[in-house]
């Protein structure tokens, strides 16, 4: 029979968390089983969670209440007691728990037979890295900025100047939704034009991930829409909408298009120390299962930032071995040109270089905005420093005397 292991971080008195892990293995599973009649006890031993490990950290007291300590828990479910989709685990490790006191769910883990009824990136790293035949340094993406309140025209604009600039990828913001100004499926169709009269002036390549918003009941016909309209790719705001919705879109064979996680949301359950999941869980390894190509999220030194470890944990989740695709890391929020070292350094040449103020920001505008970060990126791969490549790169060393 095949297993799931959830690893929870509690805090607790010291010597208190074998009960406690107990208490959850049977409470999640099938209750008060030692009270059952001996027979019901044996009929049922199937399905009753078991504590695999309880691990004490006596040197990490709890910040506020000294005389409790961190401890993490690792229990196995038995994968008879779910149905192989994410809302039914979910409910099963962290239903009722999640509600619970100061618990948190840092892992899963999948045995191979619970992990091949889930599909993983349809295209992932190598899938993208083929069709814009861009195979040996991290892409770069910029975002549309200002886009809300402005029409088609501004927005192809907008496109224009970042394809120039020579960026492998332009996304929607996540926040811009359906409006009268910039109508979905125009965004698509005017998009595609403006990229393809770039591509033929330069022979660059660059795609488009348009935002899929609206009720849920909607997305699957307005995501074949968009695939017959030619869309490169779907941006998501997946913790909104819930990770079984990505599934469902990632599994649909005439959507098809490779899908962009936005990390917008998760913040609400990710970001306590004490509660909700990991971000290296709900962002990394939950958003590759249900089918991300590219996941966003913070990066340890920009704007929005999260704590350097878990965002290194997170893009490894992302990458790792696994029967499943390979999901681009998306490190984000507050990057310029000068970032880059960090970012190559940390998550390698398989992710994205991603970035709307430190594009749009230049002085010479989001063309410069976009060379810069790829003479960044070139300098970075054949050894230069950013401040030897500026010397050569005008588009670079405007970037770097202004965020340095
Ligand atoms: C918090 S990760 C998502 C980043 C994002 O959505 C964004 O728009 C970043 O824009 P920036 O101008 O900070 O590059
Ligand atoms: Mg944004």
């Amino acid at each position: 029979m095949s297993i799931l292991t959830a690893t929870y971080q509690l805090y607790g008195k010291p010597g208190s968390f074998e009960k406690k892990a107990e208490g959850i293995a049977l409470g999640l599973t099938i209750g008060s089983w030692t009270d059952l009649p001996l027979l019901e006890q044996e009929q049922l031993k199937h399905h009753k969670g078991q504590v695999v490990s309880v691990e004490e950290f006596g040197d990490a007291p709890h910040p506020l209440k000294p005389d409790t300590i961190k401890a993490e828990v690792k229990i196995a479910y038995p994968s008879a007691n779910f149905s192989a989709d994410l809302p039914a685990i979910l409910t099963t490790v962290f239903g009722k728990l999640s509600l619970d006191g100061e618990v948190k769910l840092l892992d899963l883990d999948f045995s191979e037979e619970l992990l091949s009824h889930f599909p993983g990136p349809r295209f992932g790293i190598d899938g993208l890295r083929s069709k814009l035949g861009v195979m040996d340094r991290p892409l770069v993406m910029s975002i549309f900025k200002g886009v809300i309140g402005r029409d088609l025209d501004f927005m192809a604009a907008q496109l224009r100047e970042q394809a120039l600039g020579g960026v492998d990828l332009v996304k929607d913001d996540e926040i811009l939704f359906d409006n009268p100004l910039t109508p979905f499926d125009q965004r698509i169709t005017t998009g595609k034009s403006a990229l393809e009269a770039v591509f033929e002036e330069t022979g660059h390549r660059t795609l488009y991930a348009v935002n899929l918003s609206g009720r849920t009941s909607g997305l699957r016909d307005k995501a074949k829409k968009a695939r017959e309209l030619g869309a490169d790719a779907l941006l998501f705001n997946v913790h909104a909408y819930g990770l079984d919705v990505l599934q469902e879109l990632a599994e649909d064979e005439e959507i098809s298009l490779p899908l962009m996680a936005h990390p917008a949301f998760s913040g609400a359950f990710t970001s306590s120390p004490f509660y909700g999941l990991s971000t290296a869980l709900a962002l990394g390894k939950l958003t590759r299962i249900a089918g991300a190509d590219f996941s966003l999220f913070p990066s340890p030194y920009g704007s929005v930032a999260l704590e350097k470890a878990q965002a290194l944990t997170l893009g490894h989740a992302l990458v790792e071995e696994s029967p499943l695709k390979r999901s681009f890391p998306v490190p984000s929020a507050g990057i310029h040109p000068g970032l880059v070292p960090l970012l190559i350094n940390d998550f390698g040449i398989d992710s994205i270089i991603n970035a709307g103020g430190g594009v749009h920001g230049h002085p010479d505008g989001a063309a410069g905005g976009g060379k810069a970060f790829r003479q960044a990126v070139d300098a970075v791969l054949s050894g230069k420093t950013l401040a030897e490549a500026s010397e050569q790169h005008q588009e670079l060393k405007t970037a770097l005397d202004i965020w340095g």
